[in-house]
């Protein structure tokens, strides 16, 4: 009997090294493993890599959307490759799952065409993790290529009919709490929150603010930007960019803000104070984009002031925002909630207040997943508190803002009912200080939302203190 014929090994091939999926590989790993922020952790990586002389720009673009949309889309991706392994997820190695998710995103969220996503996934996994592990992943890849994304999510979503929240979660990547405390927050229909959900995905333009004294719109202005929608200090990137590279953002004259962040600051500058009007407030300022515009803005009506801010690496970075400012001001380092100035000493006062921040979810990518129910109720006695403090420290007739970056109730409306209720005070129509900006709510109070206004979901109520 002739012996049976032995297939020649395959010689050994080095695994070819990626350096952009081994960068989003690795700022992957940083996020799960040391809880880093993705668009912190980002830059620096991006930084070496050209300075190393193996990036070019459209690397830098591509690592970029890997990171952001593997991170975004993490919770559906995770329901995806469970379907393709068989053992529990939280049995898979951490470093394998972040492979995967890569791998996933490629083939599920970009135009990279199968092959080539797999093939480079695979030779990824082959220098990250090990010939043996590659194999696995290769596997797992070749069975989530088998369908694209609507086809996945008709297998790993249930019927919006049978299940709504948790249908819009897998379809739309948020975590199912989320999505009831938005759909909370926004009320109405489906429509409405698939806009909002979907806006979550998008990744933000860069908005420049012209810090009035300082810079201009004129001046930021060129064939690649659009006007702002509704401030009148903004400036759209449009054609993306880098804002350090813009002159007067270099020197500090102008900066990067959410034309949501530019209307609050804004509508608190303008909103009808009786009497005087010299001394401002930003009690909650770092790192200090709000303190810069109403720093200026102050400036220009001859007020002062005074930003605020307990952590002192903030106030530090509250200093460089208002450097060059054109008029008087201080920065100081303090517990909003022990405040360091006399009761009613200010005429205007911005409490910006720590938040869960649900209403940014765009610009974190990994914030989603992080966050828990349970945060709302811990933000809230501190909210409540700097809130009376801010009403402490305006004098009657003058008015206090109060701001978050989140659209839920309970940071919002009802931390302002609840200080309203035994602190003399009246709301001021908020709406009214951000003329033809449509869609801001039944008022008095005001909420900015992604899919509606472009912008960050942020809460405006202005309150005027009464005696
Ligand atoms: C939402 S951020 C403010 C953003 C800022 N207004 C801006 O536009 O750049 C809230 C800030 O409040 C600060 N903070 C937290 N607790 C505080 C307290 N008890 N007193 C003063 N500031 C506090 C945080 O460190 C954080 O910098």
């Amino acid at each position: 009997m002739s012996e049976p014929r032995r297939r020649p090994a395959k010689p050994y091939r080095r695994p070819q090294k990626d350096p952009v999926r081994i960068l989003a590989f690795d700022a992957l790993r940083a996020v799960d493993e040391r809880d880093a922020y993705a668009n912190l952790v980002l830059p620096p990586l991006l930084r070496k890599a050209r300075e190393g002389g193996s990036f070019d720009a459209r690397d830098a673009a591509l690592a970029t959307e890997l990171v952001y949309g593997t991170l975004r889309r993490q919770g559906t991706y995770d329901r995806i490759i469970a379907e393709c392994v068989d053992r529990p997820l939280r049995e898979v190695d951490p470093p394998v799952l972040d492979v995967l998710s890569l791998g996933a995103h490629q083939l599920l969220g970009t135009r990279i065409p199968t092959h080539a996503a797999v093939s480079a996934t695979v030779e990824l996994a082959r220098v990250v993790l090990g010939d043996g592990r590659a194999k696995f992943v290769n596997a797992v890849l070749r069975k989530i290529a088998a369908r694209d994304l609507p086809a996945w999510l008709e297998v790993v979503a249930p019927p919006y009919d049978e299940d709504p929240e948790d249908h819009l979660a897998v379809v739309h990547a948020h975590p199912r709490w989320i999505v009831s405390a938005l759909w909370d927050a926004l009320g109405g229909g489906r429509a409405g929150i698939e806009d909002l959900l979907e806006a979550d995905n998008e990744r933000p333009e860069v908005t420049l603010v012209a810090r009035p004294g300082r810079s201009t719109t004129e001046e930021l202005s060129s064939p690649d930007t659009l006007p702002g929608r509704w401030s009148p200090y903004a400036v759209r990137m449009t054609e993306g960019g880098e804002p350090g590279a813009v002159p007067a953002v270099a020197e500090g004259r102008a900066g990067v803000q959410d034309e949501g962040s530019q209307l609050v600051a804004v509508a608190l500058a303008n909103a009808p104070v009786e009497g005087s009007d010299r001394l401002w407030l930003d009690g909650c300022a770092g790192p200090g984009g709000k303190a810069a515009l109403l720093g200026a803005l102050a400036a220009g009506r001859g007020a002062a002031l005074v930003a605020s801010e307990k952590q002192p690496h903030r106030a530090r970075l509250v200093a460089r925002s208002l450097d060059g400012n054109p008029g008087p001001y201080q920065v100081i380092t303090a517990d909003g909630t022990r405040p360091a100035w006399r009761p009613g000493a200010f005429d205007r006062v911005l409490v910006d207040v720590p938040c869960t921040g649900l209403g940014a979810l765009r610009r974190r990518p990994e914030a989603r997943w992080r966050r828990r129910p349970e945060d709302l109720e811990g933000f809230a006695p501190l909210q409540r508190a700097l809130l009376r403090s801010a009403l402490d420290a305006v004098r009657v007739g003058g008015v206090v803002g109060y701001a978050t970056c989140s659209p839920h109730p309970a940071e919002t409306r009802a931390v302002v009912d609840d200080v309203l209720r035994d602190v003399r005070g009246e709301l001021l129509d908020a709406r009214e200080l951000m003329p033809g900006v449509p869609g801001l709510g039944e008022g008095p109070d005001v909420q900015l939302w992604p899919h509606v206004h472009g912008t960050d979901a942020m809460y405006l109520a202005l309150i005027r203190r009464s005696a």
